[in-house]
C-alpha cells in the first residue's frame, strides 16, 4: 500500500465508523484528485479492494451515519444528490451557487430600467462595434456578450484564446463608463501575470477610445484576486467578505478556470448588492490547481450555449443599428435554466486561423480529431512542428533564443525578452520533467552562452516566484530574472503591475524556481511568442497528459509551437478528457 493510500486511510479512520469508512477513504483520495464530491454509487470496487476494504457497505449506510447529513445540520460530511462532500466544500459549493441565485434574482426586478438606460447608448454602440471592429460569421458574438454583460450584474463570457475576450470587456467598461464617469472599476486574475497582462490589454484595446475612457484604461491597477480581496499573513480571513464588500461598481475577473472552488466562494462573498461581476476565460482549458472546476462547471451546466429568448432579442434589436444580425431563435431548451442569457461563448480567434497552424491543432485536440492531429506529423505546417525523435540539436537550438534576453543590457526589456519563449513540461520530475530541463538548459547555456549558473543567484537566471510574499509585494507565478544592481549586489527584478520596474534581494523571496522551463499548469494565464513543450515518454504520458493540459500547452504559443514527445502520447493525451466531480450542474438544473 502506497504512502498516499496511508494518507486517505488515516482520514478515513479518523471518524471512527466502519460502516461508512471505505466511502470516505475514496472522498479523501478524490479530493486529493482535484474533485469537489463524488457519486458514492460509482464507487471503484477494485480499487478500494486494493486498499484493503474487502467488503462495502451497503450504501443505506451512509444516509443512516450520524457524520452524515443533506446539508442542513453541521455535520462533517454531506450527501446530496447522490454525492458525497466534505462540509468544507459543499459550503463552498453552495455559496457560489446562492450568490449567483441572488446576482440574478436582483437583476430580474431591474431589467426593464435596465434596458431604458442603454437605449440612450444607441449611438455609442454602434460606433463601439462599427467600422474598425472586425466580425468573422453573421453574428457578432462579441456584441451579444457585450451587451449581456451591460445588462446583467452576472455575467460568463468563455473563449479560447483571441477570441477577443478582453476586447469585449474594454467595449463594456466603455460602455458603462458612458453610464457612469465615477465607475469604480476592480480588475483581477489568479496570478499577478494573468492580471497585467489584462491591464495591459484593455489599455491597448482602449486606445482609441475617448479621452475620459483612455484615461481611465491607463490607470487601471490590475491585481491578484488575493490581493484584491486583501490576504495577509497574519490572517486567514481576507479583509473583504460579507461584512466589508469590495469598493467597486464593476469586478472583472481573467483567467477564472484557474480559480477553485474556496476562491471563488471567497470572492463571491466579498462581492457586495449592486456590484457586477464579469468572470472570463477559456472553459476549455485545465482546470484549477486546487479543487474543483467551477468555470466550466457553470459553462456546461447550461443545456445550450449562446441560445436568447425571443423577448430578449427583440429587446436587443431596439438597442442595434439596422440591419445588425441577431442569433437565430433557439427553442429555448435552457429558458429555464437560472444561467440562461448569463454566458456567451466568443467563437472566433483573432490571433489564430482555424484553417491552420495552432488553432487548427488546438481545435482538433479539443474535439479529439486524431486524423486532424496525425495531419500534423509530416511537419509541413509553419507554426506547429512536432518532433518524436527528441532531437537534440532542436532543443538546443530553441534554448538558444534565451540568448536574446541574456545579451539584453536594459533589465526592463529582458524582462519582456524572457517572456517571448518558454520551454513547457507537463511534469515535474523524470527526464522530461521540469527539473531535469531547466538543468539541461543551463548546461547549454553556459557551454555556448557564457552563462555562469555555479550559484543560486546567478546573473540571469530566470525565476518564478511560487509562493505568495505579501510583503515584498510578490505573488506565486510571476517572473523575474536575476541581475546585478549598479551596486554590483544581486537582486531579483520584476516588471511591477503599472508597468515599472522593481527589484529585491533575492535572499528574501521564500520560494522560487527556475523558470527556463516550467511546468503546463504554471504556464496558464501567460503566452508566449514560442513554444517547445516536452512530453513524458508514451507510458508516462498516458498517466499524465490530458486533452485540457495539451490544449493548454499548444495555446499558450502565439507565433510557434514545438512538441517534442511521441505521436502515440500526442494521440492519447487528446483522447483524455479530466472529468471532476462537482454538483454544479445537477443542482443548477434543479
Ligand atoms: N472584433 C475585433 N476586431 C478586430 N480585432 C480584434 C477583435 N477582437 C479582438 N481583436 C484582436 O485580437 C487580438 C486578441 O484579442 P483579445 O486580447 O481581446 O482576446 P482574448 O480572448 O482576451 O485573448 P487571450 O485571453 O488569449 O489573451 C487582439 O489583438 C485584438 O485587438
Amino acid at each position: 500500500m502506497s504512502t498516499q493510500v496511508n494518507v486517505h486511510q488515516v482520514f478515513a479512520r479518523y471518524f471512527k465508523d466502519p460502516t461508512i469508512e471505505p466511502y470516505l477513504f475514496e472522498l479523501s483520495r478524490m479530493l486529493a484528485e482535484g474533485h469537489i464530491c463524488y457519486d458514492p454509487t460509482l464507487i471503484d470496487v477494485e480499487e478500494l479492494k486494493q486498499a484493503g476494504y474487502d467488503q462495502l457497505p451497503d450504501l443505506n449506510a451512509l444516509t443512516k451515519s450520524p457524520l452524515i447529513s443533506d446539508g442542513n445540520q453541521h455535520t462533517p460530511f454531506v450527501l446530496i444528490n447522490n454525492n458525497l462532500y466534505m462540509q468544507r466544500y459543499y459550503y463552498y459549493e453552495s455559496l457560489v451557487l446562492e450568490r449567483i441565485k441572488e446576482f440574478i434574482l436582483e437583476e430580474n426586478k431591474t431589467r426593464s430600467e435596465r434596458f431604458k438606460k442603454i437605449l440612450d447608448l444607441k449611438e455609442i454602440i454602434a460606433g463601439l462595434f462599427g467600422s474598425k471592429h472586425m466580425q468573422q460569421g453573421p453574428v457578432d458574438w462579441q456584441l451579444m456578450a457585450a451587451l449581456t454583460a451591460v445588462l446583467h450584474d452576472f455575467s460568463i463570457i468563455t473563449g479560447g484564446p483571441g477570441t477577443g475576450k478582453t476586447t469585449t470587456v474594454a467595449k463594456v467598461l466603455a460602455l458603462l463608463l458612458h453610464m457612469n464617469r465615477a465607475l469604480k472599476i476592480a480588475l483581477c486574475a489568479p496570478t499577478g501575470k494573468a492580471a497585467a497582462r489584462m491591464a495591459e490589454s484593455l489599455r491597448y484595446a482602449g486606445k482609441d477610445s475617448a479621452p475620459f475612457i483612455k484615461d481611465v484604461f491607463e490607470a487601471l491597477k490590475p491585481a491578484t484576486i488575493h490581493r484584491l480581496l486583501g490576504s495577509s499573513e497574519h490572517n486567514v480571513r481576507f479583509k473583504h467578505n460579507r461584512e466589508n464588500p469590495l469598493l467597486a461598481d464593476i469586478v472583472i475577473v481573467d483567467e477564472a478556470s484557474m480559480i477553485d472552488v474556496a476562491l471563488m466562494a471567497k470572492l463571491m462573498d466579498a462581492i457586495g448588492q449592486g456590484t457586477k461581476l464579469i468572470l472570463l476565460g477559456d472553459k476549455d482549458q485545465l482546470a484549477s490547481v486546487e479543487a474543483g472546476s467551477l468555470f466550466g462547471d457553470l459553462c456546461k451546466a447550461l443545456p445550450v450555449l449562446n441560445e436568447f429568448s425571443n423577448g430578449y432579442l427583440d429587446d436587443l434589436k431596439s438597442l442595434l443599428p439596422e440591419g445588425t444580425i441577431l442569433p437565430a431563435r433557439g427553442d429555448n431548451r435552457g429558458a429555464n435554466h437560472l444561467l440562461y442569457e448569463h454566458i456567451v461563448e466568443l467563437k472566433y480567434s483573432h490571433r489564430f486561423s482555424d484553417q491552420k497552424g495552432i488553432g487548427k491543432l488546438s481545435k482538433a485536440i479539443l474535439n479529439n480529431q486524431p486524423d486532424k492531429i496525425a495531419g500534423f506529423f509530416d511537419n509541413l505546417d509553419e507554426e506547429v512542428k512536432i518532433d518524436s525523435s527528441y532531437d537534440k540539436r532542436l532543443f538546443e537550438d530553441f534554448v538558444m533564443g534565451y540568448l536574446d534576453f541574456i545579451k539584453e543590457k536594459d533589465i526592463k526589456v529582458a524582462l519582456k525578452k524572457i517572456n517571448q519563449l518558454r520551454v513547457l513540461a507537463a511534469v515535474r520530475e523524470t527526464a522530461q520533467g521540469v527539473h531535469a530541463i531547466n538543468a539541461a538548459i543551463e548546461k547549454i547555456l553556459k557551454q555556448k552562452a557564457g552563462l555562469k549558473p555555479y550559484s543560486i543567484f546567478y546573473e540571469n537566471r530566470p525565476i518564478m516566484v511560487t509562493s505568495n510574499n505579501h510583503q515584498l509585494g510578490l505573488f506565486n507565478g510571476d517572473i523575474g530574472i536575476i541581475r546585478a544592481a549598479e551596486d554590483g549586489i544581486m537582486r531579483a527584478w520584476f516588471e511591477a503591475a503599472d508597468g515599472s520596474l522593481k527589484s529585491v534581494l533575492p535572499g528574501f523571496i521564500n520560494s522560487m524556481e527556475t523558470a527556463f522551463a516550467m511546468t503546463i499548469h504554471k504556464s496558464q494565464g501567460s503566452e508566449f511568442n514560442q513554444v517547445m513543450i516536452l512530453l513524458p515518454e508514451k507510458k508516462q504520458a498516458e498517466r499524465m497528459m490530458t486533452r485540457e493540459l495539451l490544449y493548454t500547452a499548444v495555446t499558450r504559443a502565439k507565433e510557434k509551437v514545438i512538441i517534442q514527445g511521441s505521436q502515440e502520447a500526442i494521440l492519447s493525451a487528446a483522447a483524455i478528457g479530466i472529468h471532476r466531480g462537482s454538483g454544479v450542474i445537477k443542482r443548477l438544473c434543479k
